[in-house]
């Protein structure tokens, strides 16, 4: 990891707690974090909260004054319109929503979205000072069939090409094998991978922007595999699934500094 580079923890919920529950979370996180003294300009944090809890979360943020960040599990790559059941750029930002996941490995599952759209929507975030999260990631098939790297950085280079060489951006690299299934990559499996984005990064971007752009990691990551992922020097974070709905588990995971001296 590059001191250059904040460390970046995420949580994403998934489609998990309603909005009296996310407020009820949000609260004992923060009093978890501030019990720690855990120091925001060193690790930075930010939940992911479903679209129907996220007034409530910036609400709760605003009136306390949390160092917190948020953002959503999605973006449409449409700003307004006949587009039922899709949720704007626009509204977002009118939220305070800092980043946007865009290219979820579920959302390419299960919706069929294409690096195409995925672009799309990463530019649509832009567009509103959202920040895009993209996610990129081999399933075992493509591990098998083409080695580590091919697909993710196969992936990346599409999106990018959809977006100008300026915005800023955060990859997140999933290996879809690894997801929800309690068997994360190595560490170095996954700097293996990073280390191949980040030079994809130097090769769309420069040197300068594919140096201060943060890559996670995520699949399955916990609170006693997380300081492996950290030290290595191109994996700058963590894009946390069902880890990040427990709030002790959660708070350990985002003081991987304390607990491991990384
Ligand atoms: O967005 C998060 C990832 O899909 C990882 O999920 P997981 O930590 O439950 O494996």
């Amino acid at each position: 990891m590059v001191e250059q580079r904040t460390p970046f923890i995420a949580g994403n919920w998934k489609m998990n707690l309603d909005h009296l529950q996310a407020i009820a979370f949000v609260q004992k996180l923060s009093w978890s974090l501030s019990d720690a003294k855990h120091d925001f300009s060193q690790v930075e944090v930010a939940v992911f909260p479903p679209f129907t809890d996220l007034r409530s979360v910036q609400t709760l943020i605003s009136a306390d004054k949390l160092e917190l960040g948020f953002g959503s599990q999605d973006v449409s790559q449409h700003d307004s319109g006949a587009y039922t059941g899709e949720i704007s750029g626009n509204f977002l930002a009118r939220l305070d929503v800092q980043y946007a996941i865009v290219g979820h490995s579920e959302r390419r599952q299960f919706h069929g979205e294409t690096d195409a759209v995925v672009g799309a929507k990463a530019a649509a975030a832009v567009r509103h000072s959202i920040v895009p999260i993209i996610c990129v990631g081999e399933t075992a098939e493509d591990l098998a069939e083409h080695g580590p790297s091919a697909v993710p950085v196969a992936q990346l280079r599409e999106v990018l090409s959809s977006l100008s060489a300026d915005a800023d951006i955060v990859v997140a690299y999933e290996p879809v094998w690894a997801i929800g299934s309690g068997k994360a990559a190595t560490a170095e499996q996954a700097e293996q991978v990073c280390s191949a984005l980040r030079e994809t990064l130097v090769e769309l971007l420069g040197e300068e922007r594919a140096t201060a752009t943060r890559i996670l990691y995520g699949g399955s990551v916990k609170s006693e595999n997380i300081a492996r992922f950290m030290r290595e020097p191109n994996i700058d974070g963590a894009l946390v699934g069902g880890a990040s709905l427990a709030i002790e588990e959660f708070s350990r995971i985002i003081q991987f500094k304390k607990h491991v001296g990384v």
